[in-house]
Protein backbone atom coordinates (compact mmCIF):
# COMPACT_ATOMS: atom_id res chain seq x y z
CA UNK A 1 0.00 0.00 0.00
CA UNK A 2 1.05 3.59 -0.95
CA UNK A 3 -1.12 5.28 1.70
CA UNK A 4 -2.42 3.78 4.63
CA UNK A 5 -4.62 5.80 7.22
CA UNK A 6 -6.34 4.36 10.54
CA UNK A 7 -8.85 5.71 12.54
CA UNK A 8 -7.48 9.09 12.10
CA UNK A 9 -9.22 11.84 14.47
CA UNK A 10 -8.26 16.02 14.57
CA UNK A 11 -9.42 18.37 16.37
CA UNK A 12 -9.48 22.22 15.96
CA UNK A 13 -10.50 23.86 19.79
CA UNK A 14 -14.14 22.29 19.91
CA UNK A 15 -14.48 21.08 16.36
CA UNK A 16 -13.88 17.82 14.77
CA UNK A 17 -12.06 18.61 11.49
CA UNK A 18 -11.48 14.57 11.28
CA UNK A 19 -13.54 11.95 12.95
CA UNK A 20 -12.07 8.51 12.96
CA UNK A 21 -11.38 8.38 9.25
CA UNK A 22 -9.57 4.99 7.67
CA UNK A 23 -8.35 4.32 3.85
CA UNK A 24 -5.69 3.21 2.02
CA UNK A 25 -4.48 3.54 -1.42
CA UNK A 26 -2.23 1.27 -3.54
CA UNK A 27 -0.04 1.52 -5.54
CA UNK A 28 -0.11 3.18 -9.01
CA UNK A 29 -3.66 4.06 -7.98
CA UNK A 30 -5.42 7.62 -8.91
CA UNK A 31 -7.68 8.32 -5.99
CA UNK A 32 -10.22 11.53 -5.93
CA UNK A 33 -10.56 13.04 -2.33
CA UNK A 34 -14.01 14.27 -2.49
CA UNK A 35 -15.69 16.48 -0.46
CA UNK A 36 -18.09 19.91 0.68
CA UNK A 37 -16.14 22.80 1.40
CA UNK A 38 -15.01 22.59 5.50
CA UNK A 39 -15.20 18.35 4.73
CA UNK A 40 -11.30 17.69 6.20
CA UNK A 41 -10.05 17.35 3.02
CA UNK A 42 -6.80 19.75 3.40
CA UNK A 43 -6.55 18.75 6.90
CA UNK A 44 -6.17 15.02 6.19
CA UNK A 45 -3.47 16.13 2.68
CA UNK A 46 -1.70 18.23 5.94
CA UNK A 47 -2.07 15.15 8.16
CA UNK A 48 -0.04 13.15 5.02
CA UNK A 49 2.60 15.58 4.25
CA UNK A 50 3.30 15.73 8.43
CA UNK A 51 2.44 19.29 8.48
CA UNK A 52 -0.50 18.76 10.89
CA UNK A 53 -0.38 15.88 13.69
CA UNK A 54 -3.20 13.87 14.04
CA UNK A 55 -4.86 13.57 17.85
CA UNK A 56 -5.32 10.09 17.12
CA UNK A 57 -4.84 7.36 15.09
CA UNK A 58 -2.14 6.73 12.56
CA UNK A 59 -1.53 7.39 9.22
CA UNK A 60 1.41 5.85 6.99
CA UNK A 61 2.80 6.54 3.31
CA UNK A 62 5.06 4.13 1.44
CA UNK A 63 5.45 1.78 4.93
CA UNK A 64 6.13 5.36 6.93
CA UNK A 65 4.56 6.72 9.88
CA UNK A 66 3.67 10.58 9.42
CA UNK A 67 4.83 10.76 13.29
CA UNK A 68 7.98 8.14 13.65
CA UNK A 69 9.48 8.98 10.11
CA UNK A 70 8.29 12.24 8.96
CA UNK A 71 11.60 12.50 6.71
CA UNK A 72 11.14 9.24 5.08
CA UNK A 73 7.58 9.91 4.36
CA UNK A 74 8.70 13.99 3.30
CA UNK A 75 10.92 11.85 0.49
CA UNK A 76 8.21 9.72 -0.48
CA UNK A 77 5.81 12.97 -1.09
CA UNK A 78 5.30 15.32 -3.48
CA UNK A 79 2.97 17.83 -2.53
CA UNK A 80 1.19 20.58 -4.11
CA UNK A 81 -0.80 22.77 -1.62
CA UNK A 82 -4.37 24.45 -2.33
CA UNK A 83 -2.53 27.49 -2.33
CA UNK A 84 0.39 26.66 -4.87
CA UNK A 85 3.27 29.23 -3.28
CA UNK A 86 5.27 30.48 -5.75
CA UNK A 87 7.92 33.63 -5.86
CA UNK A 88 6.22 35.32 -8.90
CA UNK A 89 10.01 37.63 -9.27
CA UNK A 90 11.67 34.12 -9.93
CA UNK A 91 12.28 32.51 -13.70
CA UNK A 92 10.77 28.98 -14.11
CA UNK A 93 14.32 27.24 -14.67
CA UNK A 94 15.51 29.47 -11.51
CA UNK A 95 12.64 28.62 -9.38
CA UNK A 96 13.29 24.76 -9.98
CA UNK A 97 16.97 24.81 -9.54
CA UNK A 98 16.34 26.26 -6.08
CA UNK A 99 14.18 23.75 -5.17
CA UNK A 100 16.12 21.34 -6.56
CA UNK A 101 19.28 22.63 -4.44
CA UNK A 102 17.46 21.92 -0.97
CA UNK A 103 16.16 18.43 -2.41
CA UNK A 104 19.85 18.24 -3.48
CA UNK A 105 18.35 16.87 -6.90
CA UNK A 106 20.52 16.49 -9.97
CA UNK A 107 20.48 19.36 -12.93
CA UNK A 108 19.29 16.20 -15.67
CA UNK A 109 16.11 15.56 -13.61
CA UNK A 110 15.16 19.48 -13.53
CA UNK A 111 15.28 19.42 -17.44
CA UNK A 112 13.40 15.96 -17.36
CA UNK A 113 10.54 17.39 -15.28
CA UNK A 114 10.39 20.76 -17.21
CA UNK A 115 9.71 18.79 -20.19
CA UNK A 116 7.59 15.96 -18.33
CA UNK A 117 5.15 18.90 -17.25
CA UNK A 118 5.22 20.90 -20.51
CA UNK A 119 7.14 23.84 -19.12
CA UNK A 120 9.63 23.87 -21.88
CA UNK A 121 8.85 26.75 -23.84
CA UNK A 122 8.18 28.83 -20.65
CA UNK A 123 11.02 27.74 -18.78
CA UNK A 124 12.55 31.46 -19.18
CA UNK A 125 9.83 33.47 -18.02
CA UNK A 126 9.25 34.80 -14.47
CA UNK A 127 6.74 32.65 -12.87
CA UNK A 128 4.51 36.29 -12.47
CA UNK A 129 3.92 35.90 -16.05
CA UNK A 130 2.56 32.75 -16.53
CA UNK A 131 -0.97 32.05 -16.76
CA UNK A 132 -2.70 30.07 -14.09
CA UNK A 133 -2.07 26.87 -15.49
CA UNK A 134 1.23 27.24 -16.23
CA UNK A 135 1.86 27.82 -12.86
CA UNK A 136 -0.22 25.07 -11.32
CA UNK A 137 2.33 23.12 -14.20
CA UNK A 138 5.72 24.63 -12.23
CA UNK A 139 3.96 23.76 -9.28
CA UNK A 140 3.74 19.89 -10.31
CA UNK A 141 6.94 19.80 -11.53
CA UNK A 142 8.09 20.96 -7.94
CA UNK A 143 6.58 18.32 -6.61
CA UNK A 144 7.61 15.82 -8.70
CA UNK A 145 11.82 17.06 -8.85
CA UNK A 146 12.72 14.41 -6.12
CA UNK A 147 10.76 12.00 -7.97
CA UNK A 148 8.46 11.07 -5.32
CA UNK A 149 6.55 7.77 -5.09
CA UNK A 150 3.26 9.49 -3.76
CA UNK A 151 1.63 12.58 -5.53
CA UNK A 152 -0.65 14.25 -2.89
CA UNK A 153 -2.30 17.30 -5.11
CA UNK A 154 -4.86 19.68 -3.40
CA UNK A 155 -7.49 20.77 -5.87
CA UNK A 156 -5.13 21.08 -8.57
CA UNK A 157 -7.40 22.68 -11.14
CA UNK A 158 -8.82 25.18 -9.14
CA UNK A 159 -9.68 28.80 -11.02
CA UNK A 160 -8.27 27.26 -14.58
CA UNK A 161 -10.39 27.62 -17.27
CA UNK A 162 -12.12 24.90 -19.62
CA UNK A 163 -8.90 24.64 -21.67
CA UNK A 164 -6.32 24.74 -19.16
CA UNK A 165 -8.35 22.16 -17.22
CA UNK A 166 -8.13 19.61 -20.01
CA UNK A 167 -4.63 20.31 -20.23
CA UNK A 168 -3.86 19.55 -16.38
CA UNK A 169 -5.82 17.11 -15.99
CA UNK A 170 -4.44 15.09 -18.91
CA UNK A 171 -1.03 15.89 -17.47
CA UNK A 172 -2.44 14.21 -13.97
CA UNK A 173 -3.38 11.21 -15.84
CA UNK A 174 0.08 11.06 -17.68
CA UNK A 175 1.59 11.26 -14.38
CA UNK A 176 -0.59 8.77 -12.86
CA UNK A 177 1.21 5.96 -14.99
CA UNK A 178 4.08 6.02 -12.77
CA UNK A 179 2.67 7.50 -9.12
CA UNK A 180 0.32 7.04 -7.02
CA UNK A 181 -1.92 10.32 -6.34
CA UNK A 182 -4.30 11.49 -4.31
CA UNK A 183 -6.23 14.31 -5.61
CA UNK A 184 -8.57 16.64 -3.67
CA UNK A 185 -11.52 18.83 -5.41
CA UNK A 186 -14.85 19.82 -5.42
CA UNK A 187 -15.39 18.59 -9.21
CA UNK A 188 -16.98 15.83 -9.73
CA UNK A 189 -16.68 15.76 -13.65
CA UNK A 190 -13.14 15.84 -12.46
CA UNK A 191 -12.43 12.73 -10.61
CA UNK A 192 -15.10 10.87 -13.44
CA UNK A 193 -12.09 11.77 -15.94
CA UNK A 194 -9.17 11.32 -14.04
CA UNK A 195 -9.46 9.08 -10.93
CA UNK A 196 -10.20 5.23 -10.70
CA UNK A 197 -11.57 5.66 -7.29
CA UNK A 198 -13.76 8.03 -5.40
CA UNK A 199 -13.50 8.70 -1.22
CA UNK A 200 -16.15 10.91 -0.45
CA UNK A 201 -15.90 12.40 3.07
CA UNK A 202 -18.72 15.16 4.85
CA UNK A 203 -18.23 16.70 8.13
CA UNK A 204 -14.68 15.13 8.83
CA UNK A 205 -16.66 11.41 8.50
CA UNK A 206 -15.86 9.04 5.32
CA UNK A 207 -18.76 8.30 3.68
CA UNK A 208 -17.82 6.58 0.31
CA UNK A 209 -14.82 4.66 -0.64
CA UNK A 210 -15.91 3.28 -4.38
CA UNK A 211 -14.19 1.95 -7.42
CA UNK A 212 -15.78 4.74 -10.29
CA UNK A 213 -16.01 1.54 -12.34
CA UNK A 214 -18.62 -0.06 -10.16
CA UNK A 215 -20.54 3.53 -10.29
CA UNK A 216 -20.47 3.45 -14.22
CA UNK A 217 -21.84 -0.02 -14.21
CA UNK A 218 -24.71 0.63 -12.00
CA UNK A 219 -27.96 0.00 -13.00
CA UNK A 220 -29.69 1.96 -10.07
CA UNK A 221 -31.85 4.61 -11.64
CA UNK A 222 -33.55 7.73 -10.60
CA UNK A 223 -36.88 9.31 -12.27
CA UNK A 224 -38.17 12.60 -11.27
CA UNK A 225 -41.56 13.02 -11.42
CA UNK A 226 -44.00 15.95 -10.78
CA UNK A 227 -47.56 15.11 -10.45
CA UNK A 228 -50.66 17.43 -10.49
CA UNK A 229 -51.71 16.05 -6.43
CA UNK A 230 -49.67 14.73 -3.21
CA UNK A 231 -49.37 10.73 -3.58
CA UNK A 232 -48.99 8.99 -0.82
CA UNK A 233 -45.21 7.15 -0.65
CA UNK A 234 -46.24 3.85 0.03
CA UNK A 235 -47.98 3.80 -3.12
CA UNK A 236 -45.08 4.87 -5.30
CA UNK A 237 -43.04 2.22 -3.04
CA UNK A 238 -45.13 -0.39 -4.55
CA UNK A 239 -43.65 -0.02 -8.05
CA UNK A 240 -41.63 -2.60 -9.72
CA UNK A 241 -37.65 -2.41 -8.10
CA UNK A 242 -38.18 0.73 -6.39
CA UNK A 243 -35.33 0.79 -4.02
CA UNK A 244 -36.72 4.59 -2.56
CA UNK A 245 -38.98 7.39 -2.88
CA UNK A 246 -38.19 10.74 -1.99
CA UNK A 247 -40.31 13.66 -2.12
CA UNK A 248 -38.45 16.59 -3.06
CA UNK A 249 -40.66 19.06 -2.42
CA UNK A 250 -44.32 20.21 -3.55
CA UNK A 251 -45.97 17.26 -6.00
CA UNK A 252 -42.45 16.66 -6.95
CA UNK A 253 -41.04 13.08 -6.13
CA UNK A 254 -37.71 11.16 -6.37
CA UNK A 255 -37.85 7.38 -7.29
CA UNK A 256 -35.03 5.33 -7.33
CA UNK A 257 -34.69 1.43 -9.08
CA UNK A 258 -32.68 -0.93 -9.15
CA UNK A 259 -32.98 -2.34 -12.84
CA UNK A 260 -31.68 -1.36 -16.15
CA UNK A 261 -35.12 -1.36 -17.77
CA UNK A 262 -36.55 2.19 -18.26
CA UNK A 263 -39.21 2.52 -15.64
CA UNK A 264 -40.27 5.97 -17.28
CA UNK A 265 -43.65 3.83 -19.03
CA UNK A 266 -44.26 2.34 -15.54
CA UNK A 267 -44.44 5.74 -13.62
CA UNK A 268 -46.71 6.57 -16.67
CA UNK A 269 -49.34 4.39 -16.16
CA UNK A 270 -48.98 4.39 -12.39
CA UNK A 271 -50.37 8.07 -13.09
CA UNK A 272 -52.66 7.06 -15.33
CA UNK A 273 -54.03 4.18 -13.05
CA UNK A 274 -54.51 6.88 -10.25
CA UNK A 275 -56.21 10.02 -11.73
CA UNK A 276 -52.98 11.66 -11.56
CA UNK A 277 -51.42 13.70 -14.32
CA UNK A 278 -47.78 13.44 -15.38
CA UNK A 279 -46.62 17.49 -15.17
CA UNK A 280 -43.01 16.03 -16.28
CA UNK A 281 -40.76 13.18 -16.13
CA UNK A 282 -37.40 12.27 -16.38
CA UNK A 283 -34.69 10.13 -15.79
CA UNK A 284 -30.91 9.96 -14.76
CA UNK A 285 -29.10 7.23 -14.09
CA UNK A 286 -27.22 6.89 -10.33
CA UNK A 287 -23.85 8.41 -10.83
CA UNK A 288 -21.38 10.21 -8.82
CA UNK A 289 -23.39 13.62 -8.60
CA UNK A 290 -26.28 11.70 -7.31
CA UNK A 291 -24.12 9.50 -5.03
CA UNK A 292 -22.30 13.20 -3.57
CA UNK A 293 -25.29 14.84 -2.96
CA UNK A 294 -27.29 12.00 -1.06
CA UNK A 295 -23.94 11.56 0.88
CA UNK A 296 -23.37 15.22 1.68
CA UNK A 297 -26.56 17.10 1.68
N1 LIG B 1 -5.51 25.48 11.27
C1 LIG B 1 -6.82 25.41 11.54
N2 LIG B 1 -7.34 25.99 12.66
C2 LIG B 1 -8.66 25.92 12.96
N3 LIG B 1 -9.57 25.28 12.18
C3 LIG B 1 -9.11 24.70 11.08
C4 LIG B 1 -7.73 24.72 10.68
N4 LIG B 1 -7.59 24.04 9.52
C5 LIG B 1 -8.83 23.60 9.19
N5 LIG B 1 -9.73 23.99 10.12
C6 LIG B 1 -11.19 23.69 10.11
O1 LIG B 1 -11.36 22.30 9.88
C7 LIG B 1 -12.45 22.07 8.97
C8 LIG B 1 -11.96 21.30 7.78
O2 LIG B 1 -11.16 22.17 6.98
P1 LIG B 1 -10.40 21.72 5.66
O3 LIG B 1 -9.63 22.91 5.18
O4 LIG B 1 -9.66 20.47 5.94
O5 LIG B 1 -11.63 21.42 4.69
P2 LIG B 1 -11.62 21.18 3.12
O6 LIG B 1 -12.46 19.97 2.89
O7 LIG B 1 -10.24 21.17 2.60
O8 LIG B 1 -12.39 22.48 2.62
P3 LIG B 1 -12.24 23.33 1.25
O9 LIG B 1 -12.83 22.46 0.19
O10 LIG B 1 -13.10 24.52 1.52
O11 LIG B 1 -10.80 23.64 1.05
C9 LIG B 1 -13.00 23.45 8.61
O12 LIG B 1 -14.13 23.70 9.39
C10 LIG B 1 -11.88 24.40 8.97
O13 LIG B 1 -12.36 25.66 9.38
Amino acid sequence: MSITVTNITKTFGAQKALNQISFSVKKGEIVGFLGPNGAGKSTMMRILTTYYKADEGEAKVNGHDVLTSARAVQKSIGYLPEHNPLYLEMFVKEYLEYNASVYKVSKSRISEVIEQTGLTPEANKKIGQLSKGYRQRVGLATALLHDPEVLILDEPTTGLDPNQLIEIRKLIREIGKEKTILLSTHIMKEVEAVCDRVIIINKGELVADKPLEELRETEEQIIEVEFDYRVEEVLLNQLPHVSKVKNTGGFIYEISFNTSKDMRPEVFDFAHDNQLKTLQLSRKNKNLESLFAELTS
